[in-house]
């Protein structure tokens, strides 16, 4: 059985009285890349945030690593990149990344090292010194991915991380995830992309704010017999393929 590091029990969100997350339970495993895959207003991002501490539930619980959230102790080991990038557009790449690192409590030689170490990752070291107003949208999301990853976090959560993004670049932040898993980290992605949504060890779909399949890609092709995971979906959704 494999370890998990987030657990997520019972787990209900309304907004204005309409169910926007339904009894979700999830075991999400530790250092494996999750993927939530659902169709725009599934709720994904609404159970991101639940995750990251960033909102209240209406009934349920969640623990990370082992604590209830909302929980201060956790979340500077939590790298959350949201849908919608939260930057500073009068600064510079380096001074954002500057910024949210020393808010995470990085100092000196480190801190230094880490951005150098990210910026190369997203492949702005070029645009290091530009300003973000400057940017395009496809570069702030990459400047969003190095800021949550500057810390080193033990639970990455991305939500949409590869929107704007090139699909060379898109690969190699795919492989860099790949890296990070191995070496422990538990990583939670949104996508609706389903290419990607193959890429993930272990899959969640969200439909209408309910869990209606979580397994591994292979298992839920195998399950469904049938070929593709947008099938698969569809299959669990409801409309046999
Ligand atoms: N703060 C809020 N107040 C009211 N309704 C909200 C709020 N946040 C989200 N919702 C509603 O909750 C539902 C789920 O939204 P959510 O953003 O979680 O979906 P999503 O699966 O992430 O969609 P997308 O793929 O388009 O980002 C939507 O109907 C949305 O309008």
């Amino acid at each position: 059985m494999t370890e998990s590091c987030i657990q997520i029990e019972q787990l209900t969100k309304k907004f204005n009285k309409k169910t926007i997350l339904n009894e979700i339970t999830l075991d999400i495993p530790c250092a494996k890349i999750t993927g939530l895959l659902g169709p725009s207003g599934a709720g994904k991002t609404t159970l991101i945030k639940q995750i990251a501490g960033m909102d209240t539930s209406d009934q349920g619980h969640i623990y990370v690593l082992s604590k209830k959230m909302p929980s201060l102790d956790i979340i500077h080991r939590i790298g959350y990149m949201a849908q919608s990038d939260a930057l500073y557009n009068e600064l510079s790449a380096y001074d954002n990344l500057d910024f949210f690192a020393q808010l995470y409590g990085l100092k000196g030689k480190i801190k230094k090292q880490r951005i150098y170490e990210v910026i190369e990752l997203v492949d702005l070291t070029a645009d290091l010194r530009k300003k973000v107003s400057k940017y395009s949208g496809g570069m702030k999301r990459r400047l969003s991915l190095a800021i949550a990853l500057v810390h080193q976090p033990e639970i990455l959560l991305l939500d949409e991380p590869t929107v704007g993004i090139d699909p060379v670049l898109r690969q190699s932040i795919w492989s860099e995830l790949e890296i990070l898993s191995n070496q422990g980290t538990t990583i939670i992605v949104t996508t609706h992309v389903m290419d990607e949504a193959e890429k993930c060890h272990q899959l969640a779909m969200l439909r209408n704010g309910r869990i209606i399949a979580f397994d591994t890609p292979n298992k839920l092709l195998e399950n469904t017999e049938t070929k593709s995971i947008e099938e698969a979906f569809l299959y669990y959704g409801g409309v046999k393929a």
